[in-house]
């Protein structure tokens, strides 16, 4: 069924567009936005999936991201998934900010009461993707992801688990090694269960450490050194001590001053849509 429009407005020549749609894997509404550039008018145009952080839906992005300009130049559609299931009803789920209903971590949760309705990752790789490959000018094979902190571990390892899907990931201050910090060990403990070997599936660096360079073209992630989750949640080093063992190419910048809110993301936006576009058009 085609989704519904709730919201459309003309933006650097294209539609930002907002939607709602009955998902069958999460088994409620969902809402995502679309940006699509003036050269889809075309025909189909290159898609960058972005993931969002916790406490985000699917609006902080295109809000506050300031993508939309240099998308429209380069002729890449943006999709942005809400950050969970809604209105699932789970006692708890909506007690703390960083685990639940905002919180879903692109996964599939696999302990109940989660995992009738906490289905992130079918949800944005197979099903949403089948949404904007029939009902948008996206073209299916050219397809990158890229996202901030909860959002760039998603990016990160749904490029890593399905890399025929994705061809190009970024990110912004992703959470890159789960299994080790209290974000993920707070979110991957109730979604997954107190199997810590299954968690390492989820885990961006642990992953990275079992592929053979998926990713030949490079890795593009941005970190501010005056994020206050760096130290405790971030943990970039190790994903970096990965691409080593990998040989996955990497470019890692640290830079001084920048926290962790969208004034960093949007400063390096620009940088992100540019590398993401020189590997769906080669
Ligand atoms: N609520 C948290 C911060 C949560 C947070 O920083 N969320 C990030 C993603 S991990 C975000 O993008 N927030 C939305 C925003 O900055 O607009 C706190 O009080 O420390």
């Amino acid at each position: 069924m085609a989704p519904e429009l709730l919201s459309g407005h003309a933006c650097f020549g294209g539609v930002q567009g907002f939607y709602k749609h009955d998902s069958q894997e999460i088994g409620l509404p969902m809402r995502f936005s679309v940006f699509t550039p003036p050269q889809a008018k075309q025909g189909p145009v290159p898609v960058l999936f972005y993931l969002a952080g916790l406490t985000c839906t699917e609006e902080t992005f295109m809000i506050k991201g300031g993508a939309q300009r240099v998308a429209a130049e380069l002729g890449i559609m943006l999709v942005t998934p809400d950050t969970s299931p809604r209105g699932a009803n789970i006692p708890g789920e909506s007690d703390s900010w960083d685990f639940g209903a905002g919180a879903g971590f692109y996964l599939d949760a696999t302990q109940a009461p989660w995992s009738k309705h906490y289905r992130m990752e079918s949800y944005v790789v197979q099903e949403l993707r089948a949404l904007i490959v029939k009902e948008f000018a996206a073209d299916a094979a050219r397809i990158g992801v890229f996202g901030h902190s909860m959002g760039g571990h998603g990016a990160l390892t749904l490029a890593l688990r399905h890399p025929a899907v994705y061809r190009s990931v970024s990110a912004f201050a992703p959470i890159a090694a789960p299994s080790q910090c209290p974000w993920g060990e707070k979110a991957f403990g109730n979604y997954l269960g107190g199997d810590r070997a299954g968690w390492l599936e989820h885990d961006a660096s642990a992953l990275m450490r079992k592929t053979a360079t998926p990713f030949p073209q490079g890795i593009l992630i941005d970190q501010g050194l005056a994020d206050k989750f760096l130290a405790e949640q971030l943990l970039p080093q190790e994903f970096e001590a990965a691409c080593a063992e990998a040989k996955q190419p990497l470019e890692l910048r640290r830079h001084d001053d920048y926290d962790h809110g969208y004034y960093f993301i949007s400063t390096f936006m620009e940088d992100h849509l540019r590398f993401h576009h020189r590997i769906l058009s080669a």
